[in-house]
């Protein structure tokens, strides 16, 4: 699917859709469990590859007509899966499920799409080695398919910080049913840490202790998870929640209506960041956190530096308000956004430098040098990566003329209801072949 964009203002209500990154740990984490509920949960082409894992591990993921999750566990001890794990689209899912492999007693195998085909798995096959499972890249490139072998029976384990956090949130996850427990050694800063934090958040509502070392993160052994009263219910998620909000700073009408975002409660997401970042870019923000409502409305922004070392996921957007913005948008520590679905510093530079934006790219760094009145509507490439239909979806409300986002439909990876949710705020846009 393409989708087209008519540059409009937009005005409203959106509902925030839940996290994918909560998501993903709930659904496993009740699949470590024996049994669990798992409230407002995402529904999404990446939760549900992590759904599928769990199903295959021995568990059950029943979906209700609510949307509620009903998830008979396998109780800590995977079964060794009766078909290869697709884990699609989706790094997390790789991830995480690649550990919880590890503990089955045979060999589990993992691939994805071209896209986490091409991500990097290496350092984590190389820990559940060092902790005593066979795990190996069938191209022997660090890259999936993967095969891994267990059980592992946890221990000590060194790993780079700086390539992806999931790794980390991996062991923990998996170390709380080792018979030893596993402590994790960071051989660099961590990056994205943030998402460590939600996965602490997740395993003490599991009912797990895990926690931060001088030197890392540990989790002792021999645990059991079992969520507070059988219940767990997952936050808005603030990755989501930086497109509406941008979309109001971006495109918001004159007439001071503005848009207004439900479901933003605070929680330990990183990507919080985007309200500030908004904010300092000069929109006017306010943000109800007991109500966990936003309301902005646009105002003309300037340019700003933002380190995204614990917000990954927001440079998309943040390029998208840079280029819409005046003067210069200097994203810094941004090299571990090259890993994602996509290299999203390059496709972000190559596909705004097509609708008219300068841009100037380091290994770790992309500046976007802004005028609004220099964006023009043009055909760019979603690059088969969600964040990046949708940032450039929004750079289409305020170019001049038309814009087309090719390849559209992977909007279903984190945020199936996104075109909708832009046409309920006022946006004109098409959907095509
Ligand atoms: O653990 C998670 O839920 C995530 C961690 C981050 O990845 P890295 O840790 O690989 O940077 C983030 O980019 C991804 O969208 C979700
Ligand atoms: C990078 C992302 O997710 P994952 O790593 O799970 O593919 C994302 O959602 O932007």
């Amino acid at each position: 699917m393409n989708v087209t964009i008519t540059p409009s203002s937009v005005a409203g209500t959106a509902r925030a859709p839940p996290s994918k990154s909560y998501t993903h740990r709930a659904i496993l984490a009740a699949g470590y469990a024996d049994e669990a509920t798992v409230r407002d949960a995402l529904w999404s082409a990446d939760t549900k590859a992590t759904a599928g894992a769990v199903d295959l591990f021995g568990g059950d993921v029943d979906r209700a007509d609510d949307g509620t999750l009903e998830i008979g566990g396998f109780d800590g001890r995977p079964n060794v899966p009766a078909d290869v794990i697709d884990c699609e689209n989706s790094g997390t899912t790789m991830r995480l499920v690649t550990a919880a492999a590890a503990l089955a007693d045979g060999t589990t195998v993992l691939t994805g799409d071209e896209s986490l085909r091409s991500r990097p798995q290496g350092p984590l096959l190389e820990a559940i080695a060092d902790l005593g499972g066979e795990a190996n890249s069938t191209r022997g490139n660090g890259q999936a398919p993967l095969v891994v072998t267990g059980p592992l029976s946890g221990g000590e384990v060194s790993i780079p910080g700086d390539v992806s956090s999931q790794y980390i949130t991996a062991l923990l996850m998996a170390g709380a049913v080792t018979d030893e427990g596993i402590e994790i050694d960071l051989e660099t800063e961590l990056k994205s840490a943030p998402y460590v934090d939600i996965t602490l958040e997740v395993l003490e509502a599991f009912g797990v202790e895990a926690r931060q070392t001088d030197d890392g993160f540990a989790v002792e052994g021999g645990q059991s998870y079992r969520p507070a009263g059988g219940d767990y219910a997952v936050p808005g998620d603030f990755s989501s929640i930086s497109y509406p909000l941008a979309a109001g700073a971006i495109a918001a009408g004159d007439d001071g209506e503005g848009v207004r975002i439900e479901g933003a409660n605070p929680s330990a997401q990183g990507d919080t960041a985007i309200v500030e970042i908004v904010e300092r870019m000069g929109a006017d923000v306010e943000w109800d956190r007991e109500a966990g409502v936003i309301d902005v409305s646009s105002a003309p922004l300037s340019g700003v530096e933002v380190d995204v070392e614990d917000t990954p996921d927001l440079l998309p957007t943040i390029a998208t308000l840079g280029a819409v913005a005046d003067g210069d948008t200097r994203i810094t520590n941004a090299e571990h956004v090259r890993y994602k679905e996509t290299d999203r510093v390059s496709a972000m530079a190559d596909e705004l430098g097509k609708m008219g934006v300068e841009t100037t790219e380091t290994q770790d760094s992309l500046t976007i040098h802004g005028d609004e009145s220099t964006l023009e509507g043009a055909t760019v490439d979603g690059c088969d990566d969600h964040r990046i239909i949708m940032s450039l979806a929004l750079a289409g409300l305020a170019a001049d003329g038309e814009t087309t986002v090719e390849g559209a439909d992977h909007v279903d990876v984190s945020f199936p209801g996104f075109f909708g949710l832009l046409e309920d705020l006022g946006v004109a846009l098409e959907r095509s072949d």
